[in-house]
């Protein structure tokens, strides 16, 4: 089944006060069972607000969401995904283990159903031996993980993450992108990626989706195929012609509305 379809998507804040905002403007995209879909474009092109709409915090001005086959709605409330953010809101009065916990909680799951599958996610991000402490005593890219472990303990089939690496140092955040294909392949997780680096956007995606200026639009979907995802992917020449083709995508965009032929319609 396709894990997102989004159709015609329109988000408006703010509507018919003197602050009104369009955000996004007429936003098809699909993301197929397994696919990894990174989401690059300019700063304040509405990527968090088009996540936000997938993961039904937020509803649509005009169009439609559908996640797993069901509306947005009704998926959030069968937990057919997950969430993590950049910052990675934990709570601090929480052990570790108890973080992982909680969505298990929320749904209802019993003590030992929660203790073992909360294990079973830590020992998934390499954080078994942390599960006692607290979000205070890990480093950053430690309560990434932790993070990542809690989005993940309901085996959501759609992970959705908006910059869950930005504020991480180059070396964790490379380990960490690692850790996540990993993660993603073993749990056969779809997964929509927002990130500023254009790097990132290609070293973990399946395809790289680039939206315009505010409005937001979808201006380019570009596939990515690695010969590997590791150290030697980084070092392949494709992936710097990626890098590179999704860099004229962005600047297409930032050059001028020619680039975007929708953006003239
Ligand atoms: N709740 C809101 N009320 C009013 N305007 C909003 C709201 N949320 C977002 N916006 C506006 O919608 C636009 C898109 O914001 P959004 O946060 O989705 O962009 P973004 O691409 O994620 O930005 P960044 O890359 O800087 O995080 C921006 O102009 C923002 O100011």
């Amino acid at each position: 089944m396709t894990a997102v379809v989004v159709d015609k998507l329109t988000k408006v804040f703010n509507q018919g006060r003197p602050d009104e905002v369009l955000a996004l403007a007429d936003v098809d995209l699909t993301v197929g069972d397994g696919e990894f879909v990174s989401l690059i474009g300019p700063s304040g092109c509405g990527k968090s607000t088009l996540l936000r709409l997938i993961a039904d915090l937020i509803g649509p001005t005009t169009g439609t969401v559908t996640v797993a086959g069901l509306p947005a709605a009704q998926a959030r409330r069968e937990q057919e995904y997950g969430i993590a953010f950049q910052q990675a809101g934990l709570f601090e009065w929480r052990t570790v283990r108890r973080n992982v916990e909680l969505p298990l909680e929320l749904r209802g799951a019993g003590k030992a159903e929660r203790r073992a599958k909360a294990e079973q996610m830590l020992e998934l991000v390499g954080l078994s031996d942390f599960a006692g402490h607290y979000p205070g005593q890990l480093s950053g890219g430690m309560q990434q993980r932790v993070a990542i472990a809690r989005a993940l303990a309901v085996q959501p089939p759609l992970l959705l993450m908006d910059e869950p690496f930005g504020a991480l140092d180059e070396m964790t955040r490379e380990r960490l992108q690692s850790e996540l294909l990993g993660i993603c392949a073993k749990t056969r997780t779809s997964t929509v990626f927002v990130t500023h680096s254009i790097s990132e956007a290609v070293f973990l995606a399946d395809r790289v989706v680039v939206m315009s200026a505010r409005p937001g639009r979808i201006t380019a979907s570009i596939e990515v195929e690695l010969p590997s995802r590791d150290e030697a992917g980084r070092q392949a020449p494709v992936y710097f012609d990626k890098i590179t083709e999704v860099r004229q995508a962005l600047r297409g965009i930032s050059t001028g509305p020619r680039a975007d032929s929708r953006a003239e319609a």
